[in-house]
């Protein structure tokens, strides 16, 4: 464990939907080039933290944040940041596919067309290395230029996660990328993360403890205290908190005793 270097170091990040405080705060760092699982009972604000990473969260009304999150050395929430760059080093995908009705090719292009104009060949390179990179090439190769909407669950996942590639994040944020798939889709997705490591440094929600375990090299346990409020209550590398979390309610989780 050593070398760890953190992309991102949250500090004391607390967050309000209006005036209910979803989370109270979260203080931890996500290191490069590792997978980092955010395991929790449902409503302890995991989406919430994981779409703060990237200021999606922000998206929805009325929302309020304090803390900072600091990416390579820069406040996220600093009035400087442009939030189109910072969506593109920190990509995101969610819990169902979210592909727009158009081609597989242009799906994938989409950011790269909105970034900047590319000759036909290049774009063209960028695309396939992002297919591959997301071990959908052979699949759809031949199939370019139908529509993305005729791929299976597991295909339009893994084409979301090649149009996040395109685009040379360096984070990418995971919501719940199995939680629509079968057994052998995310297996293919597993798989994908493991081979993705080395490139990218990856945060991953998931309801799927053995999936946590499989994935990631860090977990953070959240959970709500009694007025509903989401903590973080342990961090720590996945072995340990699997086998000998410090704290009895990550214990009481990872051992399947509530949630
Ligand atoms: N847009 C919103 N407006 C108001 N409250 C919200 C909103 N989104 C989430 N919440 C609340 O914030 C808390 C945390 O929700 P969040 O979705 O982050 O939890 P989660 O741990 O990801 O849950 P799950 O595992 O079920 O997806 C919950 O109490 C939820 O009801």
């Amino acid at each position: 464990m050593n070398n760890l270097v953190p992309a991102i170091r949250v500090k004391n990040l607390s967050f309000f939907y209006g005036t209910f405080k979803a989370l109270e705060g979260v203080s931890m760092d996500i290191y490069r080039n590792k997978v980092t699982a955010l395991i929790g009972s449902s409503g302890c604000g995991k989406s919430t933290f994981i779409k703060s990473l990237n200021r999606i969260s922000e998206l929805e009304a009325d929302v309020t944040i304090e803390g900072s999150v600091e990416f390579f050395g820069q406040n996220i929430y600093s009035r400087r940041v442009n939030l189109n760059r910072l969506r593109r080093q920190i990509g995101m995908v969610f819990q169902k596919p979210n592909l727009f009705p158009m081609s597989i090719y242009d799906n994938v292009a989409y950011g790269l067309r909105i970034e900047s104009w590319r000759p036909k060949s290049e774009l063209d390179e960028i695309v396939e290395s992002a297919i591959r990179g997301a071990a959908l090439w052979n699949e759809v190769k031949d199939k370019l230029h139908k529509s993305a909407l005729g791929l299976s669950g597991g295909q339009q996942q893994r084409l979301c996660i090649a149009r996040a590639l395109a685009v040379k994040p360096r984070v990418l944020l995971m919501d719940e990328p199995c939680s629509a798939l079968d057994p052998l889709s995310t297996m293919k997705v597993e798989e994908l993360i493991d081979s993705l490591r080395d490139d990218f440094t990856i945060v991953i929600v998931t309801h799927n403890m053995q999936q946590a375990r499989r994935v990631s090299d860090f977990t953070a346990f959240f959970s709500t205290d009694e007025s509903r409020i989401g903590q973080m209550i342990e961090f720590g590398s996945t072995e340990q908190i699997f086998t000998n979390p410090l704290d009895q309610r990550t214990r009481d989780y990872v051992e399947g005793r509530f949630g």
